[in-house]
Parts: structure tokens; C-alpha cells; sequence
């Protein structure tokens, strides 16, 4: 199952003006759809107030194809562990399974399924055999990696992902692209804001999905191939140049 997201007449602002002013759109369901756009456009603004995060003016709701009401899930741009902080990566993906205090878990009868469960949702990342590392002890893609395995835990049928590559080497950027791939092709909807040219052309050349730029307003939005064009790139982007779009 797959949700479709309608904004009408969206904005938000902290106290200062517009971030985000009139954005009137929709993510159709099953698709991949890439968030592009400069810095403090308001593209975490955006995802903040599709998940009710972030206060909002307009309209936003998610569109179930059938009666049950789906799951979203969530992936933040980023998030800091202390490196002291005796927090195991399998104790952090436990804790969003198990209502019982960590220190009692084992004793809890469900917990061997909780385990092999959180186990598995490590192995889709690539992280199972650092399950026994301290949060703080991974780098920086890795734990976008646990926070991206966290975020499979409950099965979402829209997954929102802020920059999740931010940080990753290239094994982390392969299992990521090709999570999204497989996700979109079980007919999950994907949201996800992005930076990199080169990438989103690669991850929308296998899967289905558009690419909406947002910068205060909705700029632009389509195939790849009208969006990312080297004019509008420039236009938009003045740090990147043509020649690398
Ligand atoms: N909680 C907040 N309170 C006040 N201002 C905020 C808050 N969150 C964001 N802003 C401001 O809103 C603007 C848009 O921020 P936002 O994080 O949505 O942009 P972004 O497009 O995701 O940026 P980036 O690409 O740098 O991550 C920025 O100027 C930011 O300083």
C-alpha cells in the first residue's frame, strides 16, 4: 500500500517571513520523489510539516488507497550521539520495538523476536555486524544508515528521507539506492531531499519518480530530464556549474 500527498495553499514561517509560501502540490503514490533545491529553501520545512512536526498554514493530507491508514516513516537529516552515551546500535533499534525498559527486555518473552527483527532491519543497511558498537562509535554515514534501518523497523508505506546520504561512502550511497529501488518496487512512496546531481540522475534512471525543486515557493517539478536541465541548474544552483550538471 501507498499514499499519495496533496498540499494546498502550504506555508511556513518561524517568526521571520515565508520559508515556504503557497505551495500548492501533490506526490503521486509509488514513485520516488526527489526534493531539490538551495539551502534554506525550506525542503526540511517541507517534510517537518507533511510529518505535523512543524506548524503550518494550508492544507496537507496523505491519501490511502484503501480504508487502513498507512505508516510513514522518517529519516532525519542528521543526529548526534554522544560518544560516551552506553547506547548499543542494537539497543537503539530495539528501543523503537520493545515498550519494556531495555535493561528488562531480555526477560521479556517477545524479545528473541524483537531481536531478529531489529537484526534484520540492520542487515537491509548493511549494519548487523556493528550491532554491538556504541551509537556514538559509528561515523557519520553509519549512523544515517542505523537511523535509516530504524525507519524500516514498522514496514512505512511513505518514507521520508532527509539528505540520507549525507555523510555515507560509496557502499552505504549502493545499499541505500538500491533500498529506495526496492522499496518504490513493492509500491512504497519515497520523498527524499537530495544534493547531488549526478546521484538523482543515477537513482531516477532505475526508478520510477520525479524531481521538485522548492526554494520558498514550488520552482519546478517533472522527469529528470525536464528538471535537471544545465540552464535551470545554473539558474538555480549558481555553486554548481553547467559543465558538472
Ligand atoms: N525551527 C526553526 N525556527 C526558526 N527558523 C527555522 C527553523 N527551522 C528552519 N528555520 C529557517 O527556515 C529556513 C529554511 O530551513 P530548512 O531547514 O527548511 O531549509 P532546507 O532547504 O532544508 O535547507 P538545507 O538544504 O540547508 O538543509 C532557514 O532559513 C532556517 O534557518
Amino acid at each position: 500500500m501507498s499514499g499519495a500527498i496533496h498540499l494546498q495553499h502550504v506555508g511556513v514561517d518561524y517568526g521571520q517571513g515565508w520559508v515556504l509560501e503557497a505551495i500548492n502540490h501533490s506526490f503521486e503514490p509509488g514513485q520516488c520523489h526527489i526534493i531539490m533545491g538551495p539551502n534554506g529553501g525550506g525542503k526540511t520545512s517541507l517534510f517537518r510539516s507533511v510529518l505535523g512536526l512543524t506548524p503550518f498554514v494550508g492544507d496537507i493530507s496523505v491519501q490511502w488507497p484503501s480504508g487502513r491508514v498507512g505508516r510513514l516513516g522518517y529519516v532525519p537529516q542528521k543526529a548526534i550521539f554522544e560518544q560516551s552515551l552506553p547506547l548499543t546500535v542494537l539497543d537503539f533499534v530495539l528501543l523503537n520495538l520493545t515498550k519494556v525498559p531495555l535493561f528488562l527486555a531480555p526477560l521479556w518473552p517477545g524479545f528473541k523476536q524483537q531481536r531478529a527483527q531489529a537484526l534484520a532491519s540492520l542487515t537491509r543497511v548493511g549494519m548487523a555486524q556493528r550491532a554491538h558498537l556504541r551509537m556514538g562509535q559509528l561515523s557519520g554515514g553509519e549512523q544515517q544508515r542505523v537511523l535509516f534501518a530504524q525507519a524500516l523497523l514498522h514496514h512505512p508505506d511513505v518514507l521520508i528521507l532527509d539528505e540520507p546520504t549525507t555523510g555515507m561512502d560509496e557502499a552505504g550511497v549502493q545499499y541505500l539506492e538500491n533500498l529506495m529501488h526496492e522499496l518504490v518496487a513493492q509500491g512504497k512512496t519515497i520523498l527524499a531531499v537530495h544534493h547531488d546531481i549526478a546521484a538523482v540522475r543515477r537513482i531516477l534512471a532505475r526508478t520510477p519518480g520525479k524531481v521538485h525543486i522548492v526554494n520558498h515557493h514550488l520552482v519546478d517539478s517533472g522527469p529528470v530530464e525536464d528538471v535537471l536541465t544545465s540552464a535551470k541548474i545554473e539558474t538555480l544552483f549558481q555553486h554548481f556549474s553547467a559543465r558538472r550538471a
